[in-house]
């Protein structure tokens, strides 16, 4: 898609979105509730229509201002939430609905499928005699039967409750990569991003603010509010001197920021490292995790995997959260001293 502008009102719901979305691979568009995702796969689909901008598949314009294609000869499988299977039809029949080559043809793509998503056994078996899961995989083979050049999934997961989901999630990511389709999904869950997707695109306010692998994106993150979509994060603010920001842990490297530029440094809960009070003494200062500051424990809790532990900072009396692997429960007012890793923090102009 390129330029893709969508007005409701007068606002802007989809501002200049360009997109390439390549075979084989999974897009994930990914953003919080209202940004704009919805809107932009309806207008792939051909439900909704653009204000301005292109939409080609195959290289082939399906849409622009004038011209049009219609949904149906778009070569879109589409799969959303709320995927109703038809009721009435079996298992098999929901599948080869959209097919209408021979029948021989039909029952070998309908078995091929149901085979791929494990569930040949159901295939004259109604809707209503399976799980959730199950009718879910079967919305599955029916939006593949067709063998569309584009998948489209508006989150496809989110009816399907928490354990079952990540297998779903896993199987039908296999499935998609096998059938090789162009695979645009919806979703407003950085994990779910992040397990599915080759590639994501962040959206913010109708725009794609980011785009990259998932790697990228966590590591990498363009803003403080990238960041912060994808895990908590501590911000601990400075003020440029001489290219370096000083800051209660010491001095950060702010490269090309003019002096008294205000800056954030974020730092994810698992990044920060905790040490033992000596005597009123923290650790010595290392080229790598910095000045250490002290603070007071002011909440610990065990989460299974990891604990979190709260701290209110003798500096200024602000909250700082790390999080620790396995059980370390510090009492509530033992003071602590935490260290941040330059390796592992992000450095952006103060909000
Ligand atoms: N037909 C419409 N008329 C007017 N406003 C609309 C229409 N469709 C969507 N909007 C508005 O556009 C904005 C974006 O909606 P959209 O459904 O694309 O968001 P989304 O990112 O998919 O959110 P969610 O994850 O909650 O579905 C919302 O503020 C919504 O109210």
């Amino acid at each position: 898609m390129r330029n893709i502008v969508r007005e409701f009102g007068g606002r802007r719901v989809v501002d200049n979105v360009s997109l390439k979305v390549m075979p084989g691979q999974v897009t994930c568009l990914l953003g919080p509730s209202g940004c704009g995702k919805s809107t932009t796969l309806r207008i792939i689909a051909g439900v909704d229509m653009q204000d301005s901008g292109e939409i080609y598949v195959d290289n082939k314009l399906v849409c622009d201002t004038v011209y049009r294609v219609p949904p149906e000869r778009r070569s879109i499988g589409l799969m959303f939430q709320d995927f109703a299977l038809f009721p009435h039809l079996t298992v098999g029949q929901n599948v080869a609905f959209g097919l209408d080559g021979p029948k021989d043809e039909t029952r070998a793509r309908v078995e091929e499928l149901l085979g791929r998503v494990g569930l040949l056994h159901f295939i004259d078996s109604h809707p209503h005699e399976l799980s959730g899961g199950e009718q879910q995989r079967v919305a599955l083979a029916r939006a593949l039967a067709p063998r569309p050049s584009i998948m489209l999934m508006d989150e496809p997961f989110s009816g399907l409750d928490n354990r079952l989901r990540d297998d779903i999630r896993d199987e039908t990511l296999a499935v998609l990569k096998e059938e090789g389709a162009a695979v645009l999904l919806v979703t407003h869950e950085p994990d779910e991003a992040m397990r599915m997707a080759d590639q994501i695109a962040l959206m913010r306010n109708g725009e794609i603010v980011q785009l990259g692998a998932p790697y990228n994106i966590y590591n990498r993150p363009v803003d403080l509010e990238a960041a912060r979509f994808f895990s908590d994060i501590n911000v601990i603010r400075g003020k440029v001197k001489g290219a370096l920001c000083e800051t209660p842990f010491g001095q950060f490297l702010a490269p090309g920021k003019p002096d008294d530029t205000m800056l954030d440094i974020a730092i994810r809960p698992q990044h920060l490292r905790i040490d033992f009070d000596r005597g009123g003494k923290g650790p010595n200062p290392t080229s790598i995790d910095g000045t250490p500051a002290r603070g007071v424990v002011t909440r610990a809790r065990f989460m299974g995997r990891e604990s979190i532990v709260e701290f209110q900072m003798d500096y200024d009396g602000s909250t700082l959260r790390a999080t620790v692997p396995s059980v370390f429960l510090p009492r509530v007012g033992t003071a602590l001293w935490l260290m941040i890793r330059r390796d592992r923090c992000f450095v952006f102009n103060a909000e």
